[in-house]
């Protein structure tokens, strides 16, 4: 199995997943002067309802807040893409301290943490279909800088007690994802994959400019999360990021000047 440690992390991957020296691999690190304003770009379209919201689960590589994708009632649409994406989960990735964690990167620069909101290509008849398109997926990620406590993160970091271990889950409903996002939906965009395996080169990405704020104390709790089930030894759920990949030729996009 696959992991984030030094002997099945992201150096690894590719002996299980020969596609993680592909072509359109993600993250990359986003450099905003070579980014390309692209006038054309319209706006991103998201539409959640609160009551999608099903539960919040400890995969052993982080945790997902699970949302119903049984028909379009929480959607993203326009921004670069082409139809209607229903969202499926959204899920973070963090570091040990607060000087990395983010998966992109802008110029260099690493967060400690990073938002990832996942949504497939209603043109697909569902998620694990969608996942093997090459425009199957759209994948909304919003960085988290330290400051101010985020009150909007408070009802996740309450839920994180009830599924510390890896395989813990519990409800988690009526919440709406919209208030996680920054008030700016200026973003870059680019043609990537899943960062964690299969890898799957099936991702529109849509990255924002602005990050949200998140406390160091509210950071402190998602390090308290573990990668192990109960009952083995226990391992802090940190550094669970994948670092840039080479862009290989590949143009990024700015919806913005
Ligand atoms: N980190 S990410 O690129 O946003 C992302 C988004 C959705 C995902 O399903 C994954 N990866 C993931 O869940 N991998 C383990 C389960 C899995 C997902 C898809 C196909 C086979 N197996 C990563
Ligand atoms: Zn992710």
């Amino acid at each position: 199995a696959w992991g984030y440690g030094p002997n099945d992390g992201p150096d690894h991957w590719a002996e299980g997943f020969p596609i993680a020296n592909g072509p359109r691999q993600s993250p990359i690190d986003i450099v905003p002067t070579q980014a390309q304003h692209d006038p054309s770009l319209k706006g991103l379209k998201l539409k959640y309802d609160p009551a999608t919201a099903k539960g919040i689960l400890n995969n052993g590589h982080s945790f997902q807040v699970d949302f119903t994708d049984d028909d379009n009632s929480s959607t993203l649409a326009g921004g670069p893409v082409i139809g209607v994406y229903r969202l499926r989960q959204f899920h973070f990735h963090w570091g040990s301290s607060d000087d990395k964690g983010s998966e992109h990167t802008i110029a260099g620069t690493k967060f400690p943490c990073e938002l990832h909101l996942v949504h497939w290509n209603t043109k697909y008849p569902n998620f694990g279909e969608a996942a093997s398109k090459p425009d199957g997926l759209a994948v909304v990620g919003v960085f988290l800088k330290i400051g101010a406590a985020n009150p909007r993160l408070q009802k996740v970091i309450d839920a994180l007690d009830d599924i510390k271990s890896k395989g813990r889950q519990t409800t988690f409903a009526n919440f709406d994802p919209k208030t996680l996002l920054p008030t700016s939906l200026d973003f870059w965009t680019y043609d990537g994959s899943l960062t964690t395996p299969p890898l799957l080169e099936s991702v529109t990405w849509i990255v924002l400019k602005d990050p949200i704020s998140v406390s160091p104390a509210q950071m402190a709790k998602f390090r308290s999360l573990l990668f192990t089930p109960e009952g083995e030894s226990p391992c802090c759920m940190v550094d669970n990021f994948r670092p840039p990949q080479p862009l290989k030729g590949r143009k990024v996009r700015a919806s913005f000047n």
